[in-house]
This record gives structure tokens, C-alpha cells and sequence, in this order.
């Protein structure tokens, strides 16, 4: 579905050259929804723009739904559908009317574009709304309608950037629903950027993590947390000549940059916690390390992040939010 080598796009400014992608390799195939992930600034829409051929690569090239985004841009954009940031539904018309007169711009007959607004209505649970304008809607129903916008000559690649972003938790859920039910309902392969650590965990099978333009990891959110995070074991101790007594254990069963002690807890980061804690717990006890509690915790992907680049999601957000 898509096919990108050393994509690369930079961007003259004022005194300077912004590198925003820095040579994108990504092979995405049918199926499975792939979320990228990144803090803002990462390159993110920047790759999504090239890869649905509506900015041109500095470099690099990318076959896309079988066509390549140089060559021939309009056969990409006809085999693909992209909900962008910004709403893509004018204000004046009404929902049906804008999906007919959309449907109609795909090449579909007028009566093959009503009967797949109806049906798009239907599937985005639009269809009370059919008369209204988009302007009335609220924020998550104008999302809805964006989505349906990009669906309306039923591609087999969607492409979404950032579809939660600026919607309360019920809103962001709702869409996150009706985004789901595409690939149920037609097969619909996924492509979508977000920063919501929380989405890109619980949604899409595949996660790419981007940071300063480039792929920093790649693979399902399970493996990447299991391979460059690992679990959390967090040990309590009565005190703190206790707790250094855990941590001496706990040499046993991760390096030494895996364990940190404060104070009276001790933090070990291991592979397999489910594993490791029962033998842990049965070495500290033959040696008489009294131990308080022991709990483990799955990391998140922005332990990964954290892993990967020293600094947080957050941080980096902070970082990149004036860029
Ligand atoms: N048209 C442009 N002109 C100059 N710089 C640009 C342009 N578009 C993007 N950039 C810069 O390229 C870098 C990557 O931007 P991009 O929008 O791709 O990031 P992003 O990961 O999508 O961020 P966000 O999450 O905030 O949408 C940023 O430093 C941005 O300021």
C-alpha cells in the first residue's frame, strides 16, 4: 500500500533550511492500521502530505495505492482519501449536498453519489444531520462529516491526520469508533497521525514513532514496549539499608542501569516481569531481604519515547510547540 524510500522534505526559511523529514523508509501493507506518532514539529504532516502527493518530496520517492506521488500525483489522490487538520466541508451547503458534490469531483454519476452519501451518512451516523450545514455542527460531528468527505469514493487507503485532536475525551472516543469500523466494514487500511500516546497504544496495531524527522521505532505498541522499555518492578522497603539490599538482589536479574533505588523504593525495568518477580521475591527471601510490596506495571509508549530519546512526549511537545 505504501512504499516510501529516503523520503525527504526540507523547507527554506528565513535564515535557514528546516530539514522536517529526514529520509522516510516505510513499507505499510494492507490491513493493519499503522498510528504516527510523534511530538509536534516531528515531521509528521509533513510525511503525510508527501505520501498522498500533495507537497513534492525534496528527495526520495514513494509508490502510494500502486502509484508513484511524483509521476502521477492525481492517480494517487484518486485511489486514496485524506482527512486532513483542517475541515475539508464548505460552510453553505448542506452535509448531503457537500458528500454529493464530492462524490461527483471523484467521477461518480449524480445518483451514484447520492446513493453513497446515504451510505456514508449512515455508516458515520450522519444521517440526522443530513440537512444541516456543516457550521452548525458540533466539533466531533464536523469530524465525522471530514472523515466522510475522504470516503466517499470508497478508497482502500484513508489517510488521517491527527482526526482526535482538538475534541473532548467523549468525542475523541466516538470517532475513534467510527474510524475502527472502516476497516471492518470495507477493508479500509489506515494510515493516521496523532500525539495521543493513549490512542496509538489502544487503536492501531502498528505504531511509528517519529522525532526530528525520522523513524525512531517501528513495530506493534506491545514489542516496542517490550523491546526498549520493558516492565516496571517497583519494590518497597521498610528503609532505606533495606532497600539497598533489594537492589543488590536485584543485580541478579537486570544490568545496572535497570535499577534505580530512592530511598526505600527500588525500580528495576526487565523484559519479563510476570517471569522475573516470583524468582526475585524467592531470592530475597532466602537471603532475608525484607521486602514491604512489589508491584509491576506495563510501560507506556512514552516510556519508549523516553528510552529512545532521553526526553518525554511531553517535554518534547514543549519543545517543538513554537516550531
Ligand atoms: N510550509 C512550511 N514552511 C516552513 N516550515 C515548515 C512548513 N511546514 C512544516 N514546517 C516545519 O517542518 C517541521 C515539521 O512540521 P510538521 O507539521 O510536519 O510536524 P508535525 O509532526 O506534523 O507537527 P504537529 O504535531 O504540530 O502537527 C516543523 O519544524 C515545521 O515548523
Amino acid at each position: 500500500m505504501i512504499h516510501a524510500r529516503k523520503l525527504t522534505r526540507s523547507f527554506k526559511v528565513k535564515g535557514g533550511t528546516i530539514e522536517a523529514v529526514r529520509g522516510l523508509d516505510l513499507d505499510v501493507e494492507a490491513g493493519r492500521p499503522v498510528a504516527f506518532l510523534g511530538p509536534n514539529g516531528a515531521g509528521k504532516s509533513t510525511s503525510l502530505r508527501m505520501l498522498t502527493s500533495l507537497l513534492p518530496p525534496t528527495s526520495g520517492t514513494a509508490v502510494v495505492a500502486g502509484v508513484d506521488v511524483v509521476t502521477d500525483p492525481a492517480g494517487v489522490r484518486a485511489r486514496i482519501g485524506y482527512v486532513g487538520q483542517k475541515t475539508s466541508a464548505g460552510e453553505e451547503y448542506r452535509v448531503r449536498d457537500e458528500l454529493v458534490t464530492q462524490g461527483c469531483c471523484y467521477g461518480l454519476t449524480r445518483s451514484a453519489a447520492r446513493r453513497r452519501a446515504d451510505e456514508t451518512l449512515d455508516l458515520l451516523e450522519l444521517s440526522p444531520l443530513a440537512k444541516r450545514t456543516p457550521t452548525t455542527l458540533s466539533g466531533g460531528q464536523r469530524r465525522r462529516l471530514d472523515i466522510a468527505m475522504g470516503l466517499i469514493h470508497r478508497p482502500r487507503l484513508l489517510f488521517l491526520d491527527e482526526p482526535s485532536t482538538g475534541l473532548d475525551p467523549q468525542s475523541r472516543a466516538d470517532i475513534w469508533q467510527h474510524i475502527l469500523r472502516l476497516r471492518e466494514e470495507y477493508g479500509t487500511t489506515l494510515f493516521l497521525t496523532t500525539h495521543y500516546l493513549e490512542e496509538a497504544d489502544t487503536m492501531a496495531e502498528r505504531v511509528v514513532i517519529v522525532d526530528h524527522g525520522r523513524v525512531i521505532a517501528d513495530g506493534s505498541a506491545e514489542k516496542l514496549k517490550g523491546d526498549l522499555a520493558g516492565d516496571l518492578i517497583t519494590l518497597r522497603a521498610p528503609d532505606e539499608r533495606e532497600a539497598a539490599r533489594a537492589a543488590r538482589v536485584a543485580a541478579r536479574f537486570a544490568a545496572p542501569d535497570a535499577i534505580e533505588t530512592d530511598r526505600t523504593t527500588v525500580r528495576v525495568r526487565v523484559t519479563n516481569a510476570g517471569e522475573v518477580l516470583p524468582d526475585y521475591l524467592r531470592v530475597a527471601e532466602s537471603a532475608e531481604v525484607e521486602i514491604v510490596s512489589a508491584e509491576t506495571a506495563r510501560p507506556t509508549l512514552d516510556d519508549v519515547f523516553l528510552a529512545l530519546t532521553g526526553r518525554t512526549l511531553r517535554e518534547s511537545e514543549q519543545e517543538g510547540g513554537d516550531a
